[in-house]
């Protein structure tokens, strides 16, 4: 069966896209998800998004990493909804159902906004953190962050017995001001650095800043630059979480399933 893909990437996070509307995926088998992702064999990606018809919301987006298994993913969420704009599914407004449950957002030519479930607790670990964003984050404050090994320290963290059997994704940030870090992700699922990780800043900016009433947080990644907008909920916890940024069309093409 061929199939049309589109590429997206958002701050240089990559993933293909397929309308899968009329639902001919089978889902349940991630054996094409890791060829079509692969950057040898196949289209190559850091993900893979089919979007879905939903009856309570403008679409539903499943997330595959390139490794077959499935998170919430910010960047990818924020490509979906591109895309989206792209099919004609929605325009300015939309509200979606991700894994990790519904989300609003804001489409204006290639910049999201993307409304992130609220947070209710940010884990202190001797010097590090833990934040869920919608998937797991662990968080840890470095200097020099552009020599930092971030492949071989991210794979120690995602793969320590405290995080087993599911893992973590894990960023490191430096601090650049009182409005601005830098952050490098080690990503669970691709199990590489990938230029940017949008639930991980998303993490590491409400770590960064989690003693502020409200803040807006510029991240500069690899990839480019994102931002992250939130308050301290009245009942404790973080809410109104936004994570902001590009969501860029690349390529499209078809492909033998
Ligand atoms: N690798 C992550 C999911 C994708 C996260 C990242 N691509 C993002 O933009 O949030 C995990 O397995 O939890």
């Amino acid at each position: 069966m061929n199939i049309s893909f589109y590429k997206y990437q958002g701050t240089g996070n990559d993933f293909v896209m397929i309308d899968d509307r009329d639902e001919v995926l089978d889902l349940s088998d991630i054996s094409w998800v890791k060829r079509l992702c692969d950057r040898k064999f196949g289209i190559g990606a850091d993900g893979l998004i089919a979007i879905r018809n939903h009856k309570d919301y403008d679409f539903e987006m499943v997330y595959f990493n390139s490794d077959g298994s499935q998170s919430m993913c910010g960047n990818g969420a924020r490509c979906a909804v591109a895309f989206a704009g792209q099919l004609g599914i929605v325009s300015e407004k939309t509200n979606f159902l991700a894994i990790d449950g519904p989300h609003e957002a804001l489409l204006s030519d290639s910049i999201v906004e993307l409304k992130m479930g609220d947070v209710s607790s940010i884990d202190v670990l001797e010097e590090d953190f833990f934040v869920n964003t919608g998937s797991p984050h662990h968080i840890r404050m470095v200097e020099e962050i552009d020599s930092y090994p971030v492949f071989e320290q991210g794979k120690e963290v995602r793969y320590s017995e405290q995080y087993q059997p599911a893992g973590t994704n894990v960023n490191f940030i430096q601090k650049q001001s009182e409005e601005r870090i830098f952050v490098r992700t080690y990503e669970r699922g691709v199990e590489n650095e990938t230029l940017s990780c949008g639930t991980g800043v998303t993490a590491a900016a409400l770590a960064f800043a989690a003693d502020r009433e409200a803040a807006t947080i510029q991240i500069q990644t690899l990839g480019g630059e994102l931002a992250v907008r939130f308050e301290k909920a009245p009942r404790g916890g973080y809410q109104n979480i936004w994570l902001i940024g590009p969501a860029e069309r690349v390529f499209s093409g078809e492909i033998k399933l």
